[in-house]
Formats: structure tokens, C-alpha cells, sequence
């Protein structure tokens, strides 16, 4: 019954990669005066907050002491069992209340609010990540940042002014497929690097994860700087401009979430973990500012008029010659462009060395498409991948590199019948979602071919249950290039060899990003 009232709210269409999508019919009414009585009424006969379910906060310690070394019950590496535990303990709407310095947090579990939310969420959606870096932006380097700070950690109209001017040029697939070509070289280069890192066993080396973070910063350097930063080059010094960068993009991602929730204290004294992230922020500006300004002398000497041969950064400078606005976009492309697709990566490439009937499908499709294995990647080609686009889809539903979204609630909302107040920040554990037997059918079987087949009545894929790059007008700004480097580092690789996996699964943890926890020696057999 349940999901059949379900799929009433639910239309399946059909894209233009094939692909099955759903868009809900849930109408909006177009009337605002109509609108702003509905919801005057539900927020009237909404239960109070204060009985929204949630773990009780202890009188001073609220609910950080939870997440606290030795007496708290949860790491910070458990956050993706914590999402799933309380919803087991609570149900679909549970608020974290009484967080040292931060609103509370309120865990929405149930798909069809999500939509609602997403659907209503006006055209300055507040995402609540990163106090660290706003204070950074805002006041600790303000006199460099002013008021074009970027799109991550910025928010209102400072945000949407920023990203309505790099909104088009990044997401742009004519400007994205231009990166084929040169995200091929870059990867050739690294899987020729993977071969001469091969053991006697053609078994990776345990530090094959930070080779990955070397790929995808060449990747994201040659995307928001217009450089081959040269990190793949061998025997890379630990003192190297590409090793730093690296070193320093994990130090700023992987202490977000401790600096945030286990010793939020930096908002009130310098603490020597904040001082070492503002150093290396530092640095990354720095780098960023060296890059841009060397693109910019180059464009000095290129023919503007054709605007179909110039790079990312190049369209950028060209629309606004303030080199500031490209260096900013380029630190929040490498900010958050690096972990989170050498992560993914991470996971699609040991689910596919895991599972051998898939990754044969994997391979099937690829010597349809390029029945030469030297045959150069084209965009053309690159969108006949079904199954390769369908696997990382599932993948991503059940082990979301980044395990949740978020928004700051702007007014009064209702939420699962509760008055939810402005300000309240809510998580929508993506993890969770795309494993909840009423947003997703069989949700613990792995089946790529849920994302291509017509469903039938009985199959349900919820379009809000699973949503690795967020919604709406803040969508991630980088998913276009996400998906390529990913599409095109599986389809050079599998291409040529077959991956296995021969040690201890491997559990998923959450640094910062959600990953495979442990040496990735995939074996490469040749094909
Ligand atoms: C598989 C890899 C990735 C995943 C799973 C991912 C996921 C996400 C998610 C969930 C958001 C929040 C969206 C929202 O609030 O609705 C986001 C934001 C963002 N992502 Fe990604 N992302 C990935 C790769 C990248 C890459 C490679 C780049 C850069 C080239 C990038 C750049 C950004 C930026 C700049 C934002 C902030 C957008 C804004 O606030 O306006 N992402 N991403």
C-alpha cells in the first residue's frame, strides 16, 4: 500500500542519456497569496519543536560531550553509523540538540520532505558547511577575499553574485568536454605510473590512495589553473609544490569536521589546530594567485574573438579581469575537487574489483564502444557508456562519497508535522536515504540496471532518496568534470585491464569524505 501511494507522487522519464529519471508531480500551487495561507495554517497546527525525538542533552554539555574522546560515544569516523543510529533509535525526523557553538542539528530521513525542502528553498539555499572556512574568508583574510569570496563556506547574495558569474563557464558541456583531451593525457600518464608501481604479484603499493590524490589534483590543476602541475612526475620530494598542495588539501578537508564538532573551542581561541589551517590556507591562496597570474600574461598574446578556443580559466579572465574572481573560483574548485573524486574514485574502483560479473558488464560495453583499446576518447563515445554511468550511480546510492547534505532553514517551516524554526540546521543523510526500503526497492542489492531499465509499479527509486551532488540552484558546481575524470580514468583502465582484489574487505569509515578504509592493492591483469 505504502508504495503504491508512493508512486502516485512519481512520473518516470526518460533522459537523453536513456538513463531513467523521475520527477514527482507533487504541484506546487501557483498562487502565492494561497501559498503563504497554507502555510500560515500548517505552521498554526504543527507540533512544537521541543517534541521532535533526538538523544536528551545533559544540562551545560548538551549533546558535544556525544562526540568528545574516552566519554563520548561517538568518533568522528562514525559519523555514517551515527546517521544510520538515529534513525534506528528515532525515526524519520531526529533533532541533535544543545551543540557548543553551532545550532542544532536536525536529521530529516524522510525523502519526500527533502523534496518538499529542496522544492521551496528559494534562490539563496543556505548550506551550512564550513564555519572554518567563512571565518577564514570573512574575517581572517578579508582584506583579500571582500565581497567576491566564493561559492563554498559563502552565503546570500554574496554567493549567489559569485556564482551566477562562474555558474555558466563551469557547468557549460562545451566548456567541459574541451578537458577530455587533456584529462586522457593526464591519465595515460597515471596509469602508465600505476604499471611501474606494480609488484611481482601486479599488486598496487599500499599508498596507491595518494597516488589517486596526485591524479586528481593534475586533474583539477589543469581544470582551475591551467597548469600540469607536475604531480605525477616520479619521485615526487616530500617538499615538492604538488606534495604540499596535496599534504595541505588534506589538512584543510579531513579537520573540517573535527575543528566543527569534536573541539569547536577555535571560535573562541586560536587554537593550534586553527592557526595550522589558516597557514595552510594561506598557502593554497598563494599557489592559486601564482597560476592565475601566470594565465593571465598568456592571454595577453591569444585571440580573444574566438571564444570556443579558450580554457576555463581563460573565459573567466576574459569576463572579469580582476584576476582575484578566477584565483577564488580555483581555490574552491581545489578545495573541494581534490578528496572528493579521489574518494569516489576510491570506491567505484574497489566495488568494481569486488565484483567481478559487473565489471565484466563494465567491460563489455567498453570494447563495444571502442573496439580499439588505443581508440582516443570522444564525447560522443563517452556518452554511449550507459552501464559505466549506471554503476557509479549505484555505487554512489549505497556508499555516497559525501554522506549527507545540508541547509540552514531560512523561515519557519513544517517538517514532518513538527514547527521547525529558522535557523535550525538540517542533515539529509544521503547515505541513509538510498538504503531506506521505502525510497528504494531491494535497497541492499547492488544493481546497476535499477538506474537504466523502465521500472515497473512495483520498483520504486525515489528521485530525492539519492542525491550525491545536492539539488537545486546550489547543486555542486563541479559535477560535470566529476563525472568526467571519473568516466574517463574506469573507462582507460578497464579498458586495457582486468582489476581484482585479493585481501580483507575493506569497511567504509568516514575521514571527511566516505571511503574504502584500507590499502587499495587492486591487481591489474592485463586483458
Ligand atoms: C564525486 C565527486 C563529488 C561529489 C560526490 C560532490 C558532491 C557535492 C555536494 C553534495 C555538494 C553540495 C551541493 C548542495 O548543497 O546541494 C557539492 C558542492 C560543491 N562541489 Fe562537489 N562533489 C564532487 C566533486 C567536485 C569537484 C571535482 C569539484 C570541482 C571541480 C566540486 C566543486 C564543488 C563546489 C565548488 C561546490 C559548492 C557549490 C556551491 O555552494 O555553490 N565538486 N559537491
Amino acid at each position: 500500500m505504502m508504495v503504491l501511494s508512493r508512486m502516485k507522487n512519481v512520473q518516470v522519464l526518460k533522459s537523453s542519456w536513456n538513463l531513467v529519471r523521475f520527477r514527482s508531480t507533487t504541484a506546487i500551487p501557483a498562487d502565492s497569496l494561497f501559498v503563504d495561507e497554507t502555510i500560515k495554517d500548517e505552521l498554526a497546527s504543527a507540533k512544537p519543536y521541543s517534541e521532535v525525538p533526538g538523544p536528551k542533552p545533559l544540562p551545560i554539555l548538551g549533546n558535544t560531550y556525544r562526540l568528545l574522546p574516552v566519554i563520548g560515544q561517538y568518533k568522528i569516523s562514525d559519523v555514517a553509523r551515527i546517521s544510520f543510529l538515529l534513525y534506528e533509535m528515532f525515526g524519520k525526523i531526529v533533532a541533535l540538540r544543545g551543540l557548543i557553538g553551532r545550532p542544532d542539528l536536525l536529521f530529516v530521513y524522510d525523502a519526500d520532505e527533502i523534496e518538499k525542502i529542496y522544492r521551496q528553498e528559494g534562490p539563496t539555499p543556505f548550506r551550512p558547511s564550513m564555519p572554518c572556512l567563512v571565518k577564514y574568508k570573512s574575517e581572517v583574510r578579508k582584506d583579500f577575499f571582500g565581497r567576491l569570496a566564493g561559492v563554498v563556506g559563502v552565503h546570500g547574495e554574496a554567493w549567489r553574485e559569485f556564482r551566477s558569474k562562474v555558474q555558466k563557464p563551469v557547468l557549460q558541456p562545451q566548456t567541459v568536454k574541451k578537458y577530455i583531451d587533456p584529462i586522457e593525457n593526464i591519465t595515460d600518464d597515471f596509469i602508465n605510473r600505476m604499471i611501474d608501481m606494480l609488484d611481482s604479484n601486479r599488486e598496487l603499493p599500499a599508498y596507491f590512495d595518494n597516488e589517486l590524490h596526485k591524479w586528481s589534483l593534475e586533474c583539477i590543476g589543469q581544470i582551475a589553473l591551467d597548469v600540469r602541475l607536475g604531480c605525477l612526475n616520479a619521485n615526487l620530494g616530500s617538499d615538492s609544490e604538488p606534495q604540499k598542495v596535496i599534504d595541505a588539501a588534506k589538512y584543510a578537508l579531513r579537520n573540517i569536521g573535527i575543528l566543527e564538532l569534536k573541539f569547536p573551542f577555535w571560535r573562541y581561541l586560536p587554537t593550534t589546530i586553527w592557526r595550522n589551517y589558516v597557514r595552510n590556507m594561506d598557502f593554497f591562496v598563494e599557489v592559486c594567485m601564482k597560476y592565475i597570474n601566470e594565465a593571465l600574461e598568456r592571454l595577453k598574446t591569444k585571440d580573444l574573438t574566438k571564444e570556443k578556443d579558450l580554457s576555463l580559466v581563460e573565459r573567466i579572465l576574459v569576463m572579469e579581469p580582476d584576476p582575484k574572481l578566477a584565483c577564488v573560483l580555483a581555490l574552491d574548485l581545489i578545495l573541494v575537487g581534490i578528496d572528493t573524486i579521489s574518494m569516489a574514485i576510491s570506491s567505484v574502483l574497489y566495488q568494481i574489483a569486488t565484483r567481478p560479473e559487473e565489471q565484466e558488464k563494465i567491460y563489455a560495453e567498453l570494447k563495444r564502444v571502442f573496439p580499439d583499446p588505443n581508440e582516443k576518447l570522444t564525447a560522443k563515445k563517452i556518452d554511449e557508456l550507459q552501464y559505466l554511468r549506471a554503476f557509479i550511480k549505484e555505487v554512489f546510492r549505497l556508499y555516497s562519497t559525501v554522506i549527507g547534505n545540508g541547509r540552514t532553514l531560512q523561515k519557519d517551516t513544517v517538517i514532518s508535522g513538527y514547527r521547525i524554526p529558522k535557523g535550525t540546521q538540517l542533515v539529509f543523510p544521503t547515505l541513509v536515504l538510498g538504503r531506506m526500503p521505502e525510497h528504494v526497492s531491494n535497497p541492499e542489492k547492488f544493481d546497476p540496471e535499477r538506474w537504466i531499465k523502465q521500472t515497473d509499479e512495483n520498483n520504486i527509486l525515489h528521485p530525492f532518496a539519492s542525491l550525491p551532488y545536492g539539488h537545486g540552484p546550489r547543486m555542486c558546481l563541479g559535477r560535470r568534470f566529476a563525472d568526467l575524470e571519473m568516466q574517463i580514468l574506469i573507462s582507460k583502465l578497464l579498458r586495457r585491464y582486468k582489476l581484482e582484489y585479493h585481501h580483507e574487505p575493506l569497511e567504509y569509515q568516514v575521514t571527511f569524505m566516505y571511503a574504502p578504509d584500507g590499502d587499495l592493492k587492486f591487481r591489474m591483469v592485463p586483458r
